[in-house]
């Protein structure tokens, strides 16, 4: 048994494995370095910290496997016993930069080795990105941009005016052109969010036209089902699956 965890720009994503096989996942808030210590000197569920709502079993598994872009919260994990954090050297893509971030690869690496190359994943979590790779399983590319959350914020914060828009007030698509200045910021977000990630994924069609493409992030759901509304010929080519990156990590498992 081992505990799989992937540090994100917003929260902390959680899976337990038997093995290879994936058991559970959750989410919780990033922890607190005393609820760290102590989740360090635990051995069973009794002793566990109530932040870490931690799932079924009464033993805790003795491994931890983490991949993080968050540099300061990976330093904070390092005090756990038996910790292994996984580096880019340790993926198996081909043509990778040296600044990629680990989730990007590792979600592209379970992505691929699950339904196959070539693979375009996108991930709709605190940044939308884009990352892709060929049949031969090179990196293709990919890009980077402000998340749904992030560009309501920013757009909240850095203007005198406009409210904050919450992603979870948000249930059908907002009028086109709107008559209210709510309104006006979700149909300006995203009606541009969603043509770009059609035009992203028109031209990854014009280079592999059998080319898959999976969505994965906190916000996958609303991207999908809007997408499903507007562009439904694109909709039904996309695979929804929140856990590419714990698939990246137990394809890694049996890899190494
Ligand atoms: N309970 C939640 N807490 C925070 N964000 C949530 C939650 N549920 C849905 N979201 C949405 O998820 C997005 C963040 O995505 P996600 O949780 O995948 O980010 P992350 O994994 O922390 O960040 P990264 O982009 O670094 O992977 C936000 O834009 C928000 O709208
Ligand atoms: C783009 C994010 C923030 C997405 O989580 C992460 O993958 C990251 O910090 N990447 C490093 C830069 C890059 O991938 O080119
Ligand atoms: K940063």
């Amino acid at each position: 048994m081992w505990l799989a965890l992937e540090i994100g720009n917003t929260r902390l994503h959680w899976a337990l494995f038997i093995g290879a096989k994936l058991d559970c996942t959750w989410d919780t808030e990033y922890l607190p370095e005393s609820v760290i210590q102590q989740l360090a000197q635990s051995h069973t569920l009794a002793d566990l910290p109530p932040e870490i709502s931690f799932p079924a079993p009464c033993s805790l598994p003795p491994l931890l496997t983490i991949a993080s872009v968050v540099p300061s919260q990976t330093a904070l994990w390092q005090t756990y016993p038996h910790v292994r954090v996984i580096t880019l050297e340790q993926i198996p893509l081909k043509n990778i930069y040296p600044t990629l971030g680990i989730d990007r690869a590792l979600a592209l690496w379970g992505a691929g080795k699950t339904w196959g190359f070539p693979m375009l994943v996108i991930d709709a979590g605190t940044a939308l990105t884009f990352t892709a790779a060929d049949a031969n399983q090179y990196l293709v590319g990919g890009a980077i941009l402000p998340g749904l959350g992030l560009q309501f914020a920013t757009l909240g914060q850095k203007t005198g005016q406009l409210p904050q828009i919450e992603t979870e007030s948000l249930v059908s698509l907002p009028p086109r052109f709107a008559l209210s200045t709510a309104e006006a910021i979700q149909s300006g977000v995203i009606y541009t969010l969603l043509a770009g990630i059609k035009d992203f994924i028109e031209a990854w069609w014009q280079l592999y036209p059998e080319g898959k493409i999976a969505i994965k992030g906190g916000d996958r759901t609303l991207l999908f089902n809007y997408l499903q509304i507007l562009y439904p010929a694109i909709a039904s080519r996309l695979t929804v699956e929140p856990n590419l990156i714990f698939w990246g990590i137990a394809a890694l498992k049996s890899h190494v």
